[in-house]
């Protein structure tokens, strides 16, 4: 039933803007699964490839779509992702292209789900996935790679940990976000948005914690559960390999790794960050194991560019004790099976996964549901704007069984 017998690729828009791959796969018994690639802007340094859309359409067609059409079942997706492997022929989907091999495999998986019946998140978790939803982290002031004349920090994020509900985590974090605009607005700073929705003031970090921390305390007491807050430094951004040190422009300040490292802890004493995402170079995992060893009992030390959702990197950092959470994007390794190869690896340590959005996105769901398929305890995909909501919505639409 579930074999597969049509795959078609197209270009679509971004939420920048820009092109990239969306895939339909249709299945023997008429299953029909659509599924866009997502795009980074801060891209780590050992991610998946991706190539433009066109030329990974043209290859995708000419190396991949063959050896799965006919060939391959929608509903084994360790099939499909390998044959995607064995058809592009790298490490790292140099030849197809990450973004076509992340479509096909979300477009395979969604296929797969509708020959069965069954909404994505149950087909990829099963019956015994759990009952719990992710916390989900809402990006409200940002700047680095996202924004220009912004914040260093690229993500100041809102995180109701004490939600009850995926409700009420997704309106807090959208109240916390016009709450923020109201105080920008009173200090004299009106702001335009960044990629992912968050307002992108000129003002430097100190003033963004003052606003967040504010922010937050108001929307908590209005609400009544608890709303922490979280970063992601996205700190190989900023490292200049040659002087070692994070250059913050916007405060002009410059920190050697030591001082990069008090920083940070010193953030998570004074705000009581529940969150910290990429506060080192990607290089470097000592820095993040010491970091960890300092604040890791308090917050979660979180690696995106550090681990790119790869296990091999994974491996390494949890030898070494760096970080304490994994950051999840199926388009950093490729496919879902990678993914989720990476959440089993991350949860079997002890480290919890965060699956995230990228910066240019699509009306997608599909993180949505491998969330909640996982029992990840976090997800990662913005507060307000259409591509961040189409996610968001879908939580709801999940917690509330009317998928
Ligand atoms: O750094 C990140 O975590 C992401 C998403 O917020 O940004 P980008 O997609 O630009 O890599
Ligand atoms: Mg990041």
């Amino acid at each position: 039933m579930t074999l597969i017998t049509d795959i078609r690729l197209r270009r679509i828009l971004d939420s920048r803007g820009n092109p990239t791959v969306e895939a339909d796969v249709v299945t023997e018994s008429g299953g029909f699964g659509r599924a866009a690639a997502p795009s980074g802007a801060s891209t780590g340094e050992y991610e998946a490839v991706e190539r433009p859309p066109t030329e990974a359409i043209a290859a995708a067609r000419e190396h991949a779509v063959p050896r799965l059409v006919g060939e391959a079942y929608a509903g084994n997706q360790r099939e499909v992702d390998s044959i995607l492997r064995a058809a592009d022929g790298t490490d790292d989907f140099s030849e197809i292209g990450a973004n076509s091999a992340v479509a096909i495999s979300m477009a395979a998986a969604k296929a797969g789900a509708d020959v069965l019946g069954a909404p994505l998140f149950q087909h990829l978790g099963g019956t015994f996935r759990g009952e719990n939803f992710p916390t989900p982290l809402g990006n409200v002031v940002g700047g680095g790679e996202h924004a220009a004349d912004a914040t260093d920090i690229q993500e100041f994020l809102a995180a109701p940990v004490g939600a009850p509900s995926v409700e009420d985590a997704v309106f807090a974090n959208a109240a916390v976000h016009a709450e923020v605009a109201d105080l920008l607005e009173e200090r004299g700073h009106p702001s335009g948005k960044g990629d992912e929705g968050a307002w992108a003031p000129s003002i430097d970090d100190a003033e963004a914690f003052e606003i967040v921390d504010e922010a937050v305390s108001t929307v908590q007491d209005e609400v009544g559960f608890n709303i922490g807050f979280g970063l992601d430094v996205a700190a190989a951004e900023m490292y200049d390999a040659d002087s070692e040190t994070y250059e913050y422009e916007s405060a002009g300040i410059s920190r050697d790794t030591e001082e990069q490292i008090e920083y940070i802890a010193d953030l998570v004493e004074e705000y009581d960050l529940v969150y910290v995402e990429d506060p080192l170079d990607e290089d470097d995992y000592d820095a993040f194991a010491d970091l960890t060893d300092e604040v890791g009992d308090q917050t979660l030390i979180c690696g995106d560019d550090l681990f790119v959702t790869n296990t091999d990197r994974l491996v390494d950092g949890i030898d070494r004790g760096a970080a304490n959470s994994i950051l999840i994007k199926p388009n950093q390794i490729g496919t879902l099976t990678d993914a989720f190869d990476a959440i089993e690896l991350a949860t079997q340590n002890g480290y919890d996964s965060v699956i995230s959005h990228r910066s240019g996105e699509t009306e997608d769901t599909t993180i949505a549901h491998l969330a909640v398929a996982t029992d990840a305890p976090f997800i990662k995909t913005g507060a307000v704007g259409g591509e961040r909501t189409a996610k968001l919505n879908e939580l709801i639409r999940i917690a509330d069984d009317a998928t």
